[in-house]
Formats: C-alpha cells, sequence, structure tokens
C-alpha cells in the first residue's frame, strides 16, 4: 500500500459513515499529504497583513480615502481590527508588514518594515512599480517568509490592507484570466453606482495603456501593488519550505494567482479559506477549481477569512489524529 491509500484508509475507517465528515476529510488528506505523515501537525500558525498604498487611489476607484490605509496600521498595532479579534480568538500569531505604506511609522513589536515606497504609482499613466522594487518586494517577502519556516512554523495565512487594491487586483486577474474587466471588477469597499462605472472605466483604460506584456512578472510590475507583489513572493517561498498556504479573500487570491502562473504546483499546499463577496472572486476561484472552506459573504480582506477558517482546519487535523477506527472502538463496519 502506497501512502496515499494508507491515508485514505486510515480515513476511511475512522467511525463515521463513509465520507461522512465531508470536506474535513478533503481537508485533512491535503494536509497529510502536504507532510506525508499519517499524523500530522499545525504548529506555530502566522498571518501575515501586508499593508500598502496605490497610487490609482487618486482617480477616485475607491469608496474610501487613502488615508484609512495608515489609520488601519494603526489599528492593527493597537489590536482594534476585526482580525486581531479573530487572531486572538484562535491562537494565531499576527504580523504587519509595511509593504509601502504612504506614512511612516514608529517601531511597534508586531510590525515589520518592507516598505518599497510611499505607495505605488499611478498606472494609468506609468508602470506601478520599477523592476528594482518588484526585486525588492521578493527579496524581503522571501527573507521573511524563510525565518517564519524556520522557527517552526507549518502553516501560514495571508492577509492585506491596502485603499484601492480591489483595482490592482481586478486587472491582474482579467489580464492573466483573459477575463473581460467586467467579470473581473467589483465594488471593493462599496462604490456606489456611479463610481463602479467610473472605476470600470478607468481600470479598462489601465488594461489598454499596458496591453502589450505577456509575462506574469511584467503584469505584477505594472498592475499590482507592493502588497500583492510581496503576498504573491511570500507564497512561492511559503511553498518552497512546504507549508500549508491559506488563502483570503479577492485581493490575496489575486496575488496567488500570479504564483500559481509561476508555479502551478503551488496549489497542492493552498487551502482556500473563504469566498469573498467582491464580484470575480467566484469566477478566479473557479478557474483555479478549487472551493473554498467558507462562504460568509465578507468582503473585508485584512486575512479574516483565514483566520475564520483555522479552527475548522484544526478540527480537520484533529479527526485525522484522535477519532477512534471501527476496530479500535469496536463498531460494526458494513
Ligand atoms: O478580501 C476581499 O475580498 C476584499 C474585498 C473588498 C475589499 N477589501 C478590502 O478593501 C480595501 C480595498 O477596497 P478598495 O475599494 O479600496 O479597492 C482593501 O483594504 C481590502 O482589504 C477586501
Ligand atoms: C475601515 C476599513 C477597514 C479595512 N480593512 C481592510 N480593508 C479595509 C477598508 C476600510 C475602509
Amino acid at each position: 500500500m502506497n501512502f496515499e491509500q494508507a491515508l485514505q484508509q486510515k480515513i476511511d475507517l475512522k467511525t463515521k459513515p463513509l465520507k461522512a465528515l465531508g470536506k474535513l476529510e478533503t481537508i485533512a488528506y491535503q494536509i497529510a499529504k502536504i507532510q506525508q505523515s499519517l499524523t500530522p501537525e499545525l504548529s506555530m500558525p502566522h498571518l501575515l497583513v501586508y499593508a500598502a498604498d496605490h497610487g490609482l487611489a487618486k482617480e477616485g476607484v475607491s469608496a474610501y480615502p487613502q488615508e484609512v490605509t495608515p489609520q488601519m496600521v494603526y489599528n492593527f498595532l493597537n489590536g482594534g481590527a476585526a482580525i486581531n479579534v479573530f487572531c486572538n480568538q484562535n491562537h494565531i500569531n499576527l504580523q504587519i508588514i509595511d509593504a509601502g505604506v504612504n506614512a511612516d511609522f514608529p517601531p511597534h513589536p508586531a510590525l515589520i518594515s518592507s516598505k518599497t515606497a510611499y505607495g505605488t504609482a499611478n498606472m494609468l499613466k506609468e508602470k506601478a512599480m520599477s523592476k528594482e522594487q518588484l526585486d525588492y518586494c521578493f527579496r524581503e517577502a522571501e527573507n521573511h517568509i524563510l525565518a517564519i519556516a524556520e522557527a517552526g512554523c507549518t502553516i501560514i495565512g495571508f492577509g492585506e490592507m491596502g485603499i484601492g487594491n480591489t483595482s490592482a487586483a481586478s486587472l491582474l486577474m482579467s489580464s492573466l484570466l483573459d477575463l473581460p474587466i467586467a467579470d473581473c471588477t467589483g465594488r471593493g469597499t462599496g462604490v456606489d453606482d456611479a463610481q463602479y462605472k467610473r472605476k470600470q472605466a478607468i481600470l479598462q483604460q489601465v488594461l489598454d495603456t499596458h496591453n502589450e506584456l505577456n509575462s506574469p512578472l511584467d503584469k505584477l510590475q505594472a498592475m499590482g501593488g507592493f502588497e500583492i507583489a510581496q503576498i504573491c513572493a511570500a507564497m512561492l517561498t511559503a511553498y518552497k519550505h512546504n507549508m500549508i498556504i491559506l488563502v483570503d479573500g479577492f485581493i490575496c487570491s489575486s496575488a496567488f494567482l500570479v504564483a500559481y502562473h509561476l508555479n502551478p504546483a503551488i496549489v497542492d499546499n493552498a487551502i482556500f479559506c473563504h469566498q469573498s463577496d467582491e464580484l470575480g472572486h467566484r469566477t478566479l476561484l473557479d478557474k483555479l477549481g478549487v472551493s473554498p472552506i467558507l462562504n460568509l459573504q465578507l468582503r473585508l480582506g485584512e486575512g479574516t477569512g483565514c483566520a475564520l477558517a483555522y479552527p475548522i482546519i484544526q478540527s480537520a487535523v484533529n479527526f485525522l489524529n484522535e477519532m477512534a477506527s471501527f476496530e479500535s472502538a469496536n463498531v460494526s463496519n458494513k
């Protein structure tokens, strides 16, 4: 019997009707396979929130002003945001990364500075970032994930904060999946009908400006954001270290999409935690052929979907490790 067969048998011989633990069985199988262990472990869960500002925000593509990005970073550091609450509840180590916010922050134990610049350039006029800035994003994220992996973390979730970043995510999705921008663009923080029409028109203009680009990295450079680039690199590095990768909502999924185009095998280690209400996320997940754990109509970001799905992932690992088998519990199997 090979490893996969032994694993499936272990799941099937638990005291339950065949397949009765549904998606928990799929998650347990995936995690055991990643770790090549019939007794997998979730150790030192981390959640990293990458924050950055976007030059395109000047075009009025968000319902909120750009200052909200640094203000929310302070909120994260003071423990007042949704992600703080859910990480505390589930004992997940939370760190905030300044990937390129348009403000300076005093040192804080939960804050890592990987500041690329004070926000990206306006991609309607030029590429969002230079090649050097993209390289910096990759170097910083790789070093950071390496340190977390070496400390013994086996499961890592990613979140983001950045006014304007649904625009970058929609552009990457449209360009990488070759879909009309209308199928990839939602209301983000909640733009009204007039702003939504304008957002779509501006994003179409950005696509037309950068339509000569072919490689995923060139698209990321032209239409991404510093937080999206660092998350993409962090996910690729987490995969290299065989970590379990928790993917949050629309923006994190767009970062994953870039990573997937660079290394499709990454999907083996990814758990999609939540289907966001942001228009386009459902299509993106369908295109990847994945099915998320939760659908709670959230459209917040911050990694909240990961933190909320974490206890379900724990339950999947725990049933595999702790539940009795038909034989050990003396229960008749058909
Ligand atoms: O994660 C999601 O699915 C999601 C969907 C809509 C909005 N957001 C959050 O809202 C911000 C981006 O929205 P916007 O309208 O400024 O592009 C950013 O801080 C995200 O974390 C997040
Ligand atoms: C208040 C606020 C909190 C957020 N958290 C993630 N994105 C956000 C956007 C806004 C506007």
